[in-house]
């Protein structure tokens, strides 16, 4: 498991050292133009080639590595800055330079850390005027310019690298927060909020166009006596057995939920009530011949209620009521039944 801690100096660490490796590159151009003296080469050196080590160094030991290296980042912000005047304020490594470490601290997706660093900005630029004193030589030579390429190709494809692979990282962890807000973990049916969503659309389709469908609630007969007699791990493996019965049972279009603890609902698309009957009694029997792996000798049985939608159904609480309200026929009928809206309730066919 990554430490968060150390990821932001391990993420960090590759793109200081090629942006300013190269920068240095740069910066060395203009030097070598200018004739400089031998401390500005000093200079550029330690902070192109020597502080990037240095800076994984402090934060890879420090105690809390994510808040040294936001301070490093802070500091490659007034080191770079510092370069300018060393430069003579040459305009298009300056300005590279400068918004490439912009981009650096916006990348780390750091809320504000690329205003915090403007003071240390200035700050460094004071300091190395005051040093290096002001000399304006803004003009760009071809050799410099061809020097800045390199950083600003490789740099800028290797941050569009690492925001790449971010943005797959949040579509993938988006796929996984829908999938876990559709699916209910325990059965692998649809949670209760999709379903419904499922089912409101179903209803809705019936009001406009007629398409029969029908809604069968099922329920599993003195649940709680198996989980107070064998346990909730036999529960849980019963309800995932009943699950695997009704995905037999049901047909890509359908819509299976767990509706709530032991209660599954399904909503057969285009089905009249006598093949809905038919659908509702397969499972019923299915469940009743049920041998669980681990404990053959307990004996399931489920009770089912099934509701054709109608045009009175004015919302899919009034349908899921109808199915719930048959559901319950069966239950007072006896249990291990299916009733249906408009039939009497059916006998178990043993
Ligand atoms: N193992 C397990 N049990 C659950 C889960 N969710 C709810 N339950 C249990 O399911 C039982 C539901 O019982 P009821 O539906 O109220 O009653 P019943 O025993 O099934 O009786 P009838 O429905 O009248 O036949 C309760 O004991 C809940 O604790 C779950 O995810 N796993």
């Amino acid at each position: 498991m990554p430490n968060p801690q150390r990821q932001l100096p391990r993420r960090v660490y590759p793109l200081r050292l090629l942006g300013m490796g190269l920068g240095g590159v740069v910066v060395g151009m203009v030097l070598w133009e200018r004739n400089a003296s031998l401390p500005a080469w000093l200079c550029m050196a330690l902070i192109s080639f020597v502080w990037p080590h240095v800076a994984y160094q402090l934060s890879h030991r420090n105690s809390n590595p994510y808040r040294a290296e936001i301070r490093n980042l802070l500091v490659d912000s007034a080191l770079i800055v510092a370069l300018i005047p060393l430069m003579h304020f040459n305009l298009l490594p300056s300005v590279l330079i400068i918004t490439l470490t912009m981009v650096e601290k916006i990348t780390t997706g750091i809320r504000g850390l690329w205003v915090r660093s403007l003071p240390g900005m200035a700050g460094a630029a004071v300091i190395s005027t005051a040093f290096t004193g002001f000399h304006w030589s803004p003009h760009t030579s071809m050799p410099v310019l061809i020097a800045c390429l390199p950083v600003l190709v490789l740099h800028t494809l290797s941050v569009s690298v690492v925001s790449y692979r971010l943005i797959r990282k949040v579509s993938r962890q988006n796929q996984l927060l829908d999938e876990l807000r559709r699916i209910d973990a325990l059965t692998g049916l649809y949670g209760r909020g999709h379903w419904q969503e499922q089912a409101e659309a179903t209803l809705r389709r019936h009001h406009a166009t007629d398409e029969p469908a029908c809604l069968v609630m099922l329920d599993i007969d003195h649940f709680k006596q198996i989980n107070d007699q064998h346990g909730h791990t036999v529960g849980d493996e019963v309800l995932r057995a009943l699950a695997r019965i009704i995905l037999g049972n049901v047909r890509a279009t359908d819509c299976a939920g767990r509706y709530g603890g032991d209660e599954f609902a399904i909503v057969l698309r285009g089905m009249h009530l006598d093949n809905a009957m038919v659908v509702a009694q397969r499972i019923r029997e299915q469940v009743q011949a049920l041998q669980l792996h681990d404990l053959p000798q307990l004996q399931l049985t489920s009770s089912l209620g099934v509701a054709p939608a109608d045009h009175r159904h004015g919302s899919l609480r009034a349908w899921t009521n109808a199915a719930d309200s048959e559901l319950y026929q069966a239950k007072a009928a006896g249990r291990n039944r299916v009733s249906a809206g408009a039939m009497p309730a059916l006998a178990p066919v043993v």
